[in-house]
């Protein structure tokens, strides 16, 4: 699989985003679970607190025991004091174990509604968005990134904590030392532009490797889920498969090698900067020392202080490049929710109308966004209610194009296709979408019960077993729907318990009747009896009008002899129409839809008589 690795550098992302994507998964956390977070942050806050007076008590405790020794001996004086030294562990043992699973609720309802954000967004956008490999790639990434924002709710935490331990050291070095405190904070910059360094460089890293991500994710799909597993096996693909899976993760691991050995990189140099700082304060107070310019016991107690004000520096910093690191994956999250809805097309508002007299398509165009040129070119067609139109052509003419641009799944790029004068664009893509039933070659195989796989067709209707049965009935798929294990509440899928498969064809009366069930006044089937045996096509094709009474319907096919009776027929051709007329018209012109008709009857007048001849 030739995976191009395209974008080589993180946007320039400064540090200064740092309030605004911090604030960004606050307000994330908070809107997924305020009270949990608020009761997370008080335990953790609690825990620093517990983690203070053990110190003080403790303290305390020693100081009554050395005192306690000289005048009155015995356990029962520092017992009280015993008693709260072990509480105050107790309380803290208790306070971090709420503070985990308290922290583990939260950060799933966190994910929870990040996914659900992504899901409301996916739902949304234009279908043209999934042909957009940018799509998937920010699909894939804001997947990944859901616990990002609780990640940086912890930093937050954690980074205000050190501050807090910070702020009383450098209180305590001011009045000792004060010239070490800038010095050590000098040194803490380039650590701090360090820390940034590497979260840029492992965001680009996961940005890089995205697309990889998801061909490697494909490729195991392909080895591992029921549907591609007949042809992997019947084909022999297995050991192929996995050796491009296999070379997808081993340059998933060279960069992530690259990108660690960076990481490392940076770090060598801060740390070195910091300790370089470090040392030069040390060496300062000992020569102040040894000139009798400071007391020794102020230079231990300055050399201690700077010691752990270094260690302290170098875990915030680490804190806030953690931080930046995972805001970098939450901006990107905020802005994949917040653009990919705007990404395609234009969405509009008016009420669809509930039937219509006429849909005109006027001079419609249609690229798909990766294809080189148009797959429609030009079209203009019309469709009176109540009529059975059929569209025909050679593969790849854009007789499905058409539907999908019918049914509004896309927008025409040029042109017009009109509801009574009202251009669909305009209209309430979901209202629009329930005033038409459309059943595509590729339809859907739920797996869910046969009753939801019909039901879905009106999903309003999805529990109505009646109303099931009788699209059911209409399709012909009521006999051995019936005759499943536990009928209609049957699974139709052998990767469940009590659940059953069903042939094409069965599958395809089980998509036929989800287009029964929807109160649709259009009618949208493309290729519906491609998989049906010649006694169903036929059955189906003489019934349609009386199946489908008083709607309309379009009916896409590659077998002339089912759309005879169509009202109107047009002959599609490399995106164009290139005649049209009812079937004795087309028949009359003699053109290519004659051509194929005749050619057609007669290869299966011809098959017929060589079975014959047998
Ligand atoms: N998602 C897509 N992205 C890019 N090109 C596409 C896409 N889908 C279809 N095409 C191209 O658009 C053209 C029309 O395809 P369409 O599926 O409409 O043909 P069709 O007449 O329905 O063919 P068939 O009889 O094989 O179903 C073809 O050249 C096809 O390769």
């Amino acid at each position: 699989m030739s995976v191009m690795v395209t974008c080589d550098e993180v946007p320039n992302k400064s540090i200064r985003l740092l309030p605004r994507i911090t604030a960004d998964s606050v307000r994330l956390v908070w809107a997924a679970a305020p009270r949990l977070l608020i009761v997370s942050i008080v335990l953790k806050l609690l825990n620093g607190v517990g983690l203070a007076a053990t110190l003080v008590f403790g303290r305390d405790l020693i100081s009554s025991v050395l005192a306690a020794d000289a005048v009155k001996p015995g356990i029962g004086a520092v017992a009280p004091q015993l008693a709260t030294v072990v509480g105050i562990v107790a309380a803290i043992g208790l306070i971090t174990a709420a503070g985990r699973e308290v922290r583990e609720i939260l950060s799933e309802t966190t994910a929870r509604h990040a996914k659900q954000a992504i899901i409301d967004v996916a739902a949304k956008v234009e279908l043209s968005a999934y042909e957009t490999p940018n799509f998937h790639d920010r699909l894939l990434r804001a997947s990944a990134a859901e616990h990002r924002p609780i990640q940086m709710v912890d930093g937050v935490v954690g980074t205000i904590g050190s501050i807090a331990s910070i702020g009383g050291i450098v209180v305590a070095l001011l009045t000792i030392q004060p010239w070490l405190v800038p010095l050590l904070f000098l040194a803490g910059l380039p650590l701090l532009i360090g820390v940034v360094k590497a979260g840029q460089a492992m965001f680009g890293f996961h940005l890089r490797m995205t697309t990889v991500a998801r061909a490697r994710g494909y490729l195991y799909r392909l080895l591992t889920a029921k549907d591609p597993a007949k042809e992997v096996r019947a084909f022999g693909l297995a050991g192929y498969l996995t050796a491009r899976h296999t070379a997808l993760y081993d340059q998933h691991m060279a960069e992530l090698r690259k990108t660690t050995r960076k990481r490392f990189r940076i770090a060598v140099i801060s740390t070195i900067g910091l300790s370089l700082a470090l040392g030069g304060g040390l060496a300062g107070l000992l020569a102040l020392a040894l000139s009798g310019r400071l007391a020794l016991a102020e230079t231990a107690t300055a050399a201690a202080a700077l010691l752990i004000l270094g260690e302290r520096i170098l875990t915030t910093v680490n804190n806030i490049g953690d931080l930046y690191e995972a805001g970098l994956f939450v901006e990107d999250y905020t802005t994949f929710l917040a653009t990919a809805p705007h990404q395609h097309g234009h969405t509009g508002t008016w009420p669809a109308p509930a039937k219509f007299d006429r849909i005109t398509v006027d001079n419609v165009s249609f690229t798909y966004p990766a294809a080189n040129g148009p797959a429609l070119r030009e079209v203009s067609l019309e469709i009176q209610a109540g009529q059975v139109i059929a569209l025909v052509g050679e593969n790849g003419s854009g007789k499905t194009t058409l539907a999908k641009l019918l049914s509004r799944l896309y927008l025409p790029a040029a042109g017009t296709i009109r509801w009574d004068g009202t251009d669909t664009a305009d209209l309430d893509p979901d209202e629009l979408h329930r005033r038409i039933a459309v059943i595509f070659q590729d339809f859907a195989r739920y797996d869910l019960t046969a009753r939801e796989n019909i039901g879905f067709g009106a999903v309003e209707h999805v529990d109505d077993q009646s109303a099931v049965q009788a699209a059911a009935r209409h399709a012909g798929a009521d006999s051995y729907l019936s005759e499943l294990p536990k009928g209609y509440e049957t699974i139709l899928s052998p990767e469940y318990d009590g659940g059953r498969d069903l042939s094409v064809g069965q599958w395809q009366r089980v998509a036929l009747a989800r287009a029964f069930i929807r109160d649709a006044p259009l009618i949208i089937l493309d290729e519906p009896t491609a998989a049906l045996d010649p006694r169903a096509e036929h059955d189906l094709f003489r019934r349609i009008r009386s199946l489908y009474k008083g709607r309309t319907v379009l009916l896409i096919s590659h077998r002339y002899n089912t759309v005879r009776d169509a009202d109107h027929i047009y002959v599609l051709d490399e995106g164009q129409i290139v005649e049209h007329g009812d079937h004795d018209e087309l028949m009359a012109a003699n053109g290519v839809y004659a051509e194929l008709f005749t050619l057609q009857a007669a290869a299966y007048t011809g098959r017929r008589s060589d079975d014959a001849a047998r």
